[in-house]
């Protein structure tokens, strides 16, 4: 089994009488994304900042790389393991970005001259290589997130835990943000992301995880997650008329229904198999001489197979 890089154990946090995080048994393996979705005042925001040590947990346990987390000063070079993206951290605006980073580069004690080329690699990373000598007042706020990104990376994590980091940005600079999580998960750092809108995960976590009212109602791998869940669809497009391709699929075994999409020569058909079985189909009807101009399989999409799992205020 995998290394686990995150566990929580009957992990609490009470505030007054209420329960804002419950009993929550968490397991985040090394190299995932993690998306943690839920709506307002689930428990995602006291959750991660449990995890990064901003929160004492009324009861339970945190594991990081299998080691027990701590909140006193026992423990600072598992803490140093952790990066932490909090939803509200204020940026100085006076500053110009290199010196924003410079003045966090030596809070972590970074010399010189790893602490320039440490620097210059992050600014790469995050896209601000251009930016270095502006001041922060002067960014849009897609570089500002991508700055602060930058700040929460710059003593090289392995564990990022990031609150909330594209809700407020534009669709160019979310897409932006995540292609940098992306290449981030490639050097194989493990990162919990919180969202409540699931379509800002989809694409590219790799386990999600429901919180609603302070528990974690589900916590799956995508993979899990669609073949338990999902069906698949294909488009298939034919030259001339639509007969002779629905006779051949009255007859697949794994064919499971199908709709003929109106003023166009294309059905969309729902199929039960594999990748391999989507195959041969395409080779049956081949043989048959179906005249195909389009066969596109596509899974259903992240955001309906979580409308059956009816949590509907997470989705
Ligand atoms: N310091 C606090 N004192 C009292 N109650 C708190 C405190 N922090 C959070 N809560 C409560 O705990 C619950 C969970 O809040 P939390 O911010 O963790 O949820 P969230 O899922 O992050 O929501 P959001 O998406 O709005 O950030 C809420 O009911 C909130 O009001």
């Amino acid at each position: 089994m995998t290394e686990l890089a995150i566990e929580t154990r009957g992990l609490t946090k009470q505030f007054d009488r209420h329960l804002a995080v419950s009993d929550l048994d968490l397991q985040v393996r090394v190299g995932e994304v993690y998306g943690l979705i839920g709506p307002n005042g689930a428990g995602k925001t006291t959750l991660l900042r449990m995890l990064a040590t901003a929160e004492e947990a009324t009861t339970g346990e945190i594991y990081i790389h299998g080691e027990r987390l701590k909140r006193d000063h026992t423990n600072s070079s598992l803490k140093q393991r952790l990066g932490y993206l909090p939803d509200d951290f204020p940026l100085y605006n006076d500053l110009t970005v290199w010196d924003y980073l410079d003045y966090f580069a030596r809070l972590y004690y970074l010399r010189e001259p790893k602490r320039s080329r440490r620097l210059y690699d992050v600014l790469e990373l995050v896209q601000l290589t251009n930016k270095r000598k502006s001041q922060i007042s002067t960014l849009s706020r897609g570089m500002k997130q991508r700055l602060s990104l930058a700040r929460t990376i710059i003593h090289e994590p392995l564990v990022l835990l990031l609150d909330e980091p594209v809700s407020g940005l534009d669709p160019i600079a979310r897409m932006q943000f995540r292609d940098i999580i992306k290449s981030l998960h490639e050097a194989g750092m493990t990162i919990i992301i919180s969202s409540h809108v699931l379509s800002d995960l989809e694409d590219f976590c790799t386990s999600i995880g429901i919180m609603e009212l302070g528990y974690l109602v589900e916590s799956a791998s995508l993979q899990e997650l669609y073949q338990r869940l999902s069906h698949q669809y294909i488009l298939i497009g034919v030259w001339g008329k639509l007969e002779g391709l629905i006779e051949q699929l009255k007859n697949y075994p794994q064919v499971e229904g199908w709709e003929i999409i109106p003023q166009t020569q294309k059905v969309r058909v729902q199929f039960s198999g594999s990748q391999r079985d989507c195959a041969k189909l395409l080779r049956k009807l081949m043989t048959e001489n179906i005249a195909i101009t389009e066969f596109a399989p596509t899974q259903e999409s992240l955001e309906s197979i979580f409308l059956k799992l009816e949590h509907k205020q997470a989705s």
